[in-house]
């Protein structure tokens, strides 16, 4: 297929988004990209000009993807699977050359497993806006700078049309199923209501019809938390010497964020009030093991996000909203033909169950009735990502319907 790059041919661009990444403050790190690294099993698509939401049009637009199994002759076996805020085109195996971690869903696709490779040509793809392949602001513009901050505003709606146009482009018509969690499930909404003829089956997974007011609040001050670092420089950083660009807001924003994905009776039993570096806590030094946690994450995903992309990702999650302009959430929900599973978690605090709940009472098609599917478990939001045999039980049940 002559549209496809491989890692044996990179493109110009790829190499610079590389470079960007990599003096964006990053610590070198496994697995970072850097330039003249393979780019893994990693596979490309030019899909160019698309048409926006808010009226602009993003030039050039290319989308990194992954895929797995083999398409039949017929085309009727893919299943499209659309990551989460910070997860990528890796869906399973190692981390690597082009993969700064091991696949983010290891026990729910892969040979024999729920989404069977060796039965279904599974394809996922680096959502426009990130930083994992696909344009996103580290990105060049047309004048051969960063996008940066200048990168348009994106919608989820115009994720979406990334992807049709991208699925296009592979010679998918029809998916069997398109599957995500979060910001994935949101755009899974989106890809049943903007063309329902190219969905077989939807799994939505922990996320709402429209992002609420709290959950809109939530991301808002994460986006503070990356703007307020001085080091963001009005998103104006990919030039600056390594170790110099905003690890500190990014750090903060994920720190906070992994507080909406996990629970209090999760951080409460793990950690209990355990200090570490053996100091009296009362006494100075060291910090409570939750801390340490905290810290992890935040430091661990600076080295392999980009904070221009955190930024756009997270205020297009914000603007999701199946029912703007189509005469609000329920009549949009109405037009929804795809068979369907929808998946809460009752722990979650972020996406709570109540928006599932909403969805699961209009969609008419769903193989659990007019309730969602609910997962009980304390990892909160993240159990979507953790619990693979109850997430892969009821994807085996929504795949044989
Ligand atoms: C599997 C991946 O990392 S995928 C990477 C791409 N990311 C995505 O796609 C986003 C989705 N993934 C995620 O959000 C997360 O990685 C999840 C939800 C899958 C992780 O969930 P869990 O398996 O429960 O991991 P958990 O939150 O317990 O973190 C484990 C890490 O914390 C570290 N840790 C645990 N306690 C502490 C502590 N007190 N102090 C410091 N570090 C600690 C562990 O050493 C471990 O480190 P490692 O990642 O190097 O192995
Ligand atoms: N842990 C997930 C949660 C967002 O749904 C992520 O970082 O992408």
């Amino acid at each position: 297929m002559d549209w496809q790059t491989t890692a044996d041919a990179v493109p110009a661009r790829i190499v610079s988004e590389a470079r960007a990444l990599t003096m964006a403050g990053r610590a070198p790190a496994t697995g970072a990209w850097r330039e003249g690294d393979p780019v893994g099993g990693r596979r490309f698509v030019t899909i160019g000009d698309l048409p926006l939401e808010s009226g602009e049009t993003l030039p050039g637009v290319r989308i990194a993807y992954e895929q797995w199994g083999t398409l039949s002759p017929a085309a009727d076996n893919a299943i499209l699977v659309l990551h989460a805020l910070t997860g990528d085109s890796h869906v399973i195996g190692p981390a690597g050359p082009g993969h700064p971690s091991a696949g983010w869903w290891p026990g729910v696709v892969g040979p024999g497993l729920p989404i069977d490779t060796d039965r279904y040509f599974v394809v996922a793809p680096n959502v426009l806006g990130g930083c994992q392949g696909s344009t996103g602001p580290a990105s060049l513009a047309p004048d051969g700078a960063e996008w940066g901050a200048r990168l348009p505003f994106l919608t989820i709606r115009d994720q979406v049309r990334a992807q049709l146009a991208f699925a296009e482009q592979l010679g998918i018509r029809r998916f069997a199923a398109v599957v995500g969690g979060s910001m994935g499930a949101m755009q899974v909404l989106e890809w049943a209501i903007m063309a329902p003829d190219a969905v077989g089956r939807i799994a939505v997974l922990a996320a709402p019809a429209a992002a609420t007011a709290d959950q809109v609040a939530l991301n808002s001050v994460q986006i503070e938390a990356v703007r307020s670092d001085p080091a963001f420089r009005g998103g104006d950083y990919y030039d600056v010497p390594d170790g110099e660009g905003p690890t500190r807001g990014l750090a903060l924003a994920r720190r906070m964020a992994m507080l909406n994905y996990r629970t209090a009776a999760e951080l409460n039993s793990r950690f209990e009030r355990s200090w570490q570096s053996g100091l009296d806590p009362l006494g100075g030094g060291g910090r409570f093991a939750v801390e340490s946690y905290l810290d992890f994450h935040g430091n661990k995903f600076t080295r392999r996000f980009d904070a221009n992309s955190y930024v756009v990702l997270t205020q297009a999650m914000n603007s999701h909203d199946v029912g703007r302009g189509r005469g609000g959430v329920a009549p949009a929900l109405d037009r929804i033909t795809a068979a369907s599973l929808v998946l809460g978690i009752d722990s979650d605090r972020y996406f709570s169950l109540d928006g599932q709940v909403e969805i699961a009472a209009v969609l008419r098609r769903s193989v659990h009735g007019p309730e969602p599917v609910v997962l009980h478990s304390e990892y909160g939001h993240d159990a979507f990502l953790i619990e693979h045999a109850a997430v892969g039980e009821a994807l085996r049940a929504l795949l044989a319907s």
